[in-house]
């Protein structure tokens, strides 16, 4: 991974919420200029604000000069108000990475015609401390250069897959995009299962959520699958195993699992548009 050298050489980051924020903190400490870096958000948040000022990145200049690459992190719902402001910011050579949910690269570019080389990226909330994981597509517009970039931006905040087929954007999103609320809501409901088991609500808590980052942490530094590390846990005959009797039943984590990530592709797809 090439970070460093093959980030863009100026940048503009439109929409700067929790994604987009969460994406700047990571490409500035990776080395992105910050004289070569501007943020358009017409209502920053107060870390925001201050994080442009210590950083030295301007925030909503007058006229700002299109960039190398424009990194669009509004919301899907924005895209057709903010558009005609937008178009006017994209340059001949400027290459536009989106993160919209749903919004496809003819979507994009019909919204934005001055837009030729598009990346769609769905990246996801861990990029905020460097270990995101990110599905990427580039349209033939991409040059090999642009596509060094956007992976230097993306490999910054964590691990990125380029995929070939843009339909696979959506099931990304699905998977790894909303992927970390389906794990914060499993800490929130082993937590919930605990008080129904007896303990204090702040035992319960503190237990559940230190177990689902322990688990996390074990998964990042074994190699093992994630099945073996599940069996490693279960004891022959013990309370793991009857436990996974019941999620692990026809009727159990699999089967809603699938529902819910297919929930969250076919809103995707009625995002796009
Ligand atoms: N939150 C997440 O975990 C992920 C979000 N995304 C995508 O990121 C995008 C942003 O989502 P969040 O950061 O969660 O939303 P957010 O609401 O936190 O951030 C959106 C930001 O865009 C700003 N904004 C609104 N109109 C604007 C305009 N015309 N010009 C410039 N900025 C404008 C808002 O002031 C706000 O700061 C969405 O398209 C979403 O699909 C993708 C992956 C994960
Ligand atoms: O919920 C959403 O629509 C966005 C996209 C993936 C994560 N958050």
């Amino acid at each position: 991974m090439s970070v460093g050298r093959d980030l863009p050489a100026s940048l503009m980051l439109v929409g700067a919420g929790k994604m987009g924020g969460a994406m700047l903190a990571g490409w500035l400490d990776a080395g992105l200029d910050p004289a070569a870096t501007t943020v358009i958000d017409p209502a920053p948040s107060e870390a925001m604000t201050r994080l442009c000022a210590e950083r030295g990145v301007a925030l909503n200049p007058q006229s700002p000069a299109p960039a190398a690459v424009m990194v669009l992190a509004i919301k899907p719902q924005g895209l057709d108000a903010a558009a005609p402001d937008l178009d006017r910011l994209i340059g001949p050579e400027t290459l536009l990475v989106s993160v919209l949910a749903g919004k496809t690269v003819a979507n994009l570019r019909g919204r934005l015609p001055a837009a030729q080389a598009v990346v769609r990226a769905m990246p996801n909330l861990p990029a905020s401390i460097g270990r995101g994981a990110t599905g990427a597509f580039a349209n033939h517009k991409v040059t090999p250069g642009g596509r060094a970039s956007a992976d230097a931006l993306l490999s910054a905040a964590g691990t990125v897959a380029w995929l070939d087929d843009e339909d696979a954007v959506d099931a990304v999103t699905a998977v790894s995009g909303s992927g970390p609320a389906y794990v914060f809501l499993m800490v929130e409901t082993l937590a919930e299962a605990g008080v129904a088991a007896g303990l204090p609500p702040d035992v319960a808590g503190r237990l559940a959520r230190a177990t689902v980052a322990g688990a996390g942490a074990l998964l990042d530094a074994d190699p093992a699958e994630a099945g073996a590390l599940r069996q490693a846990v279960t004891s022959p005959g013990g309370t793991t195993a009857a436990a996974l009797s019941v999620l692990m039943a026809e009727d159990g984590l699999a089967p809603l699992m699938r529902r819910a990530v297919a929930a969250a592709k076919r809103r995707a797809g009625e995002l796009s548009g």
